[in-house]
């Protein structure tokens, strides 16, 4: 992980060269192995006084950028004799990125570019601009250079591509095509504290285009920051994927019952559980930090469940031997239908880490399946759109447990969201065990 304190950059804080020096470091820091999401968190945490545009233009660059990087990547394979430092190559990747957005902003882009390194490494300024007008001159070569390496041309590593290749033979360009597309950003309404027409209306006032999808979810026209949201400190409404929003729809709990959320953090869908449903709720994390989020949410939402921080799978841990009538296995995997939102996942996951996923989910399953009782229904739910995490998983269950029966989702075995505009990837199975 990347920790070595950099010195400030000098640009005002809302030009381009301080953007691109402060995406720098996070592009780099994934080069070398960290979490971007986090990455950018503790760098907002230490910069209270970013304004809204600065924190945008760094937060776009440096996705945008790892969104593309296998582009950047065989661009600059081209233009480069030896491996520059790591600071350097991410740097660069990021002045690619935006010359392929920006085009008409080139002089802009090399010159800040260049800034942004005579503060950081003045020994590699002229490096950096020697490389930048080498690639303006060559420009009309990139798209050549792309299209000859299945890596640029889908901007994913060569075995993703091969995954979603088999796991959605009809549809794998569009997925890989929609993996690199922005978000959309959707809300989630509070009933117990708001109607959906007092929300619509809350947003219209405030100038926020809407669309309500069939599952109630709201998809914003264009994302904006949670704080400028009206009613989100009041917990009249979430910020939550819309593909999301179909979990406590299935899971479908009723008032009184007794509900596990097995793997609950951030807790958007715990919380969604309880505005549906006065349940019963106990929600396990294994990650003490994490577990505050789902404490905090449901805080901010005025709503209450049990919460524990353990392993699922270790039983004797946490469990009192009660059985839950509905549980939700929303478990760890690939997040590789959530990966617009994480680019750094498709660099820096490895198609072994695939197999490991799925035999923690299979140990997952296998045990809250005996917490589960005779009649009660288990929704098993993954962001992943590989075929191992997903349908092959659910099918491998089934054929250890014959007392597993799969309950239809909208007359189909199963659920498969692939990403759009409206929503994320998300798989659902829904599975009843027979009494
Ligand atoms: C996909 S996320 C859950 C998202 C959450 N359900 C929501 O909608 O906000 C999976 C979560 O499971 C947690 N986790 C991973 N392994 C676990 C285990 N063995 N037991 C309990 N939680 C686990 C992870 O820390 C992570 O927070």
């Amino acid at each position: 992980m990347r920790s070595a304190p950099r010195p400030a950059p000098e640009q005002p804080i809302d030009s381009l060269g301080y953007a691109l020096a402060r995406a720098t470091e996070l592009v780099a820091g994934v080069i070398d192995g960290a979490n971007l999401t986090e990455a950018f968190e503790r760098m907002q945490a230490e910069h209270p006084e970013w304004p809204e545009g600065t924190r945008g233009a760094v937060r776009d660059l440096a996705w945008s950028t790892l969104r593309d990087y296998g582009r950047g990547d065989a661009i600059l394979a081209h233009l480069l004799h030896s491996p520059p430092p790591v600071e350097i190559r991410a740097l660069l990747l990021l002045a690619l990125q935006r010359l392929m957005q920006r085009p008409e902003q080139a002089h802009t882009v090399v010159d800040q570019a260049v800034g942004a390194t005579a503060v950081a490494m003045p020994g590699l300024r002229n490096l950096v601009n020697g490389v930048l007008r080498n690639a303006l001159r060559r420009q009309p070569e990139w798209q050549g250079w792309i299209e000859s390496e299945a890596q640029a041309r889908h901007a994913f590593p060569a075995w993703w591509v091969e995954r979603v290749r088999r796991s959605h033979p009809q549809a794998w360009q569009e997925l890989l095509a929609a993996g690199n597309t922005r978000p959309p950003m959707a809300l989630r309404v509070n009933p117990c504290r708001a109607t959906l027409p007092e929300v619509e209306a809350a947003l219209a006032d405030a100038g926020l285009e809407c669309r309500r999808l069939d599952n109630d979810a709201l998809v914003l026209a264009r994302p904006l920051a949670v704080a400028r949201l009206p009613g989100h400190a009041e917990g009249r409404l979430s910020v939550q994927d819309a593909g999301a929003q179909w979990a406590a729809r299935l899971l479908g709990a009723q008032d009184g019952e007794r509900v596990l959320d097995a793997c609950s953090a951030p807790g958007g869908k715990t919380a969604h559980i309880l505005e549906r449903a006065d349940a019963d709720l106990l929600a396990l994390e294994l990650d003490p930090v994490r577990a505050g989020r789902v404490e905090r949410n449901l805080a901010r939402l005025g709503l209450r469940a049990e919460l524990k921080v353990a392993d699922c799978r270790r039983l004797a841990a946490w469990w009192d031997g009660r059985p839950f009538d509905r549980i939700l296995a929303d478990v760890p995997c690939s997040a590789s239908g959530v990966v617009r939102r994480h680019p750094d996942i498709k660099w820096l996951r490895r198609d072994a880490d695939i197999a490991n996923f799925a035999a923690q989910q299979a140990e997952i399953l296998e045990a809250l399946w005996r917490t589960l009782a005779p009649g009660g229904t288990m929704l098993y739910v993954t962001c992943s759109v590989f075929d191992e995490e997903n349908a092959g998983q659910v099918a491998r269950f089934c054929l250890r447990h014959a007392d597993a029966e799969r309950l239809p989702i909208r007359g189909n075995p199963d659920l498969q969201l692939l990403p759009c505009a409206d929503h994320d990837g998300f798989y659902y199975a829904l599975l009843r065990k027979r009494p």
